[in-house]
């Protein structure tokens, strides 16, 4: 019993606080997960993995804006790592609530710091640092000594939290370190985010739910990756001999229109183009119908137009490497939508 490891995931409700919580489980951690009261707090996804009732998952309710209230979350829980992985994490929302984004992404992990700081300096923390926080990129690819150019009120948040990982780091000897993570998706991803968003309407539209998927810019260029592999990258960064901070990426980047024509593909639809920039849209090759419109509602005062990571240290420091393509994420998504929308599932 001595050397069972307890581990704090902030944000257990998210597509990543899942993943990781059924990771540190299967590995024998006593997890203690933390989400925000809301009026309808929802545990869909550690439902879908099956975890929800397991004898060492501690769900708790607590607020990273509150500084009292996590110095004695740690008192109490005596965390060997801390993960957090809570956040204002939708890039959109983030130019309508600036103000929050600052205090749950940015200010929210310093709370943590300095709970380490006072309670214990010796508990291990993971920031999960972001590649939004390079926006307007300064070098293809973007790796770690890659200079930063957030283009949001969610990058600029996530970019203090990042450096105030660094300065605890540097100023005080803790164990901090930061995962910089480019875009990462699974079935369990949430539908406010594009690749969600897309494989869920694909369904709906298959299944006749659905005519017409609207969306914003389709030319912006994701690296996109496995958010389950992502999560082992996360735990093996925090178990490297000293804290440091690792990009997470698959090196491979495409647009969401490529996204969008693949998802078709997997559900047996082809999509033919056509037009430009708002006035574009994507027609069922079959038999015409429309199923891709754009719609300016969905374009972001600033955008990040290309994405493209290089994760070669994760590689030769942690062993760490992405093995799901992209189409194969892609397909198990369209398939896990397709199966949801016909049992009537709307998460
Ligand atoms: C790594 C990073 O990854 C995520 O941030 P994101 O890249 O903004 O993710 P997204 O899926 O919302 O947008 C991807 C791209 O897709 C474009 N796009 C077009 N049309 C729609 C559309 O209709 N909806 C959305 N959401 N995006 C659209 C949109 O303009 C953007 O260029 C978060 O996890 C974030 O927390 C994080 O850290």
């Amino acid at each position: 019993m001595q050397n069972i490891k307890r581990a704090l995931v902030t944000g257990i409700s998210g597509q990543d606080g899942a993943y990781l919580a059924q990771l540190l489980l299967e590995k024998g951690y006593e997890v203690t997960g933390t989400f925000r009261r809301t009026s309808s707090v929802n545990f869909w996804r550690i439902e879908e993995l099956g975890i929800q009732n397991h004898p060492n998952l501690n769900l708790v309710e607590h607020d990273l804006t509150d500084l009292s209230s996590s110095i004695r979350l740690l008192q109490k829980g005596r965390f060997h790592e801390i993960y957090n992985l809570a956040a204002q994490s939708f890039v959109g929302v983030s130019f309508e609530q600036p103000v929050t984004t600052a205090e749950i992404t940015g200010i929210g992990a310093v709370n943590l710091l300095e709970a380490i700081r006072i309670v214990d300096p010796s508990i291990r923390f993971y920031q999960a640092s972001t590649s939004e926080m390079f926006g307007k990129v300064q070098a293809i690819p973007q790796k770690e000594d890659t200079p930063f150019y957030p283009r949001s009120p969610y990058g600029v948040a996530k970019l203090y939290a990042h450096w105030m990982t660094v300065n605890y780091r540097e100023s005080y000897g803790i164990f901090g370190c930061s995962g910089i993570l480019f875009n990462h998706e699974s079935p369990l991803r949430g539908r406010e985010f594009v690749t969600r968003k897309i494989t869920d309407a694909v369904a709906k539209i298959k299944l006749d739910k659905l005519d017409v998927l609207e969306l914003g810019n389709l030319d912006a260029k994701r690296d996109w990756g496995f958010a389950k592999e992502y999560v082992e990258g996360m735990w093996r960064i925090l178990q490297a001999d000293k804290p440091d901070t690792y990009v997470l990426a698959t090196n491979r980047t495409e647009t969401v229109r490529d996204f969008v024509t693949m998802a078709f593909k997997a559900a047996g639809i082809a999509i033919e183009w056509q037009g430009e920039a708002e006035n574009e849209t994507g027609h069922d090759a079959q038999t015409g119908k429309l199923r891709v419109r754009i719609s300016p509602k969905f374009y972001r005062p600033a955008e990040v137009d290309l994405l493209i990571g290089d994760p070669a240290k994760a590689l030769t420091e942690l062993g760490w490497a992405p093995k799901t393509t992209l189409e194969e994420l892609c397909q198990m998504m369209v398939e896990a939508d397709l199966r949801r929308n016909a049992a009537g599932f709307s998460f």
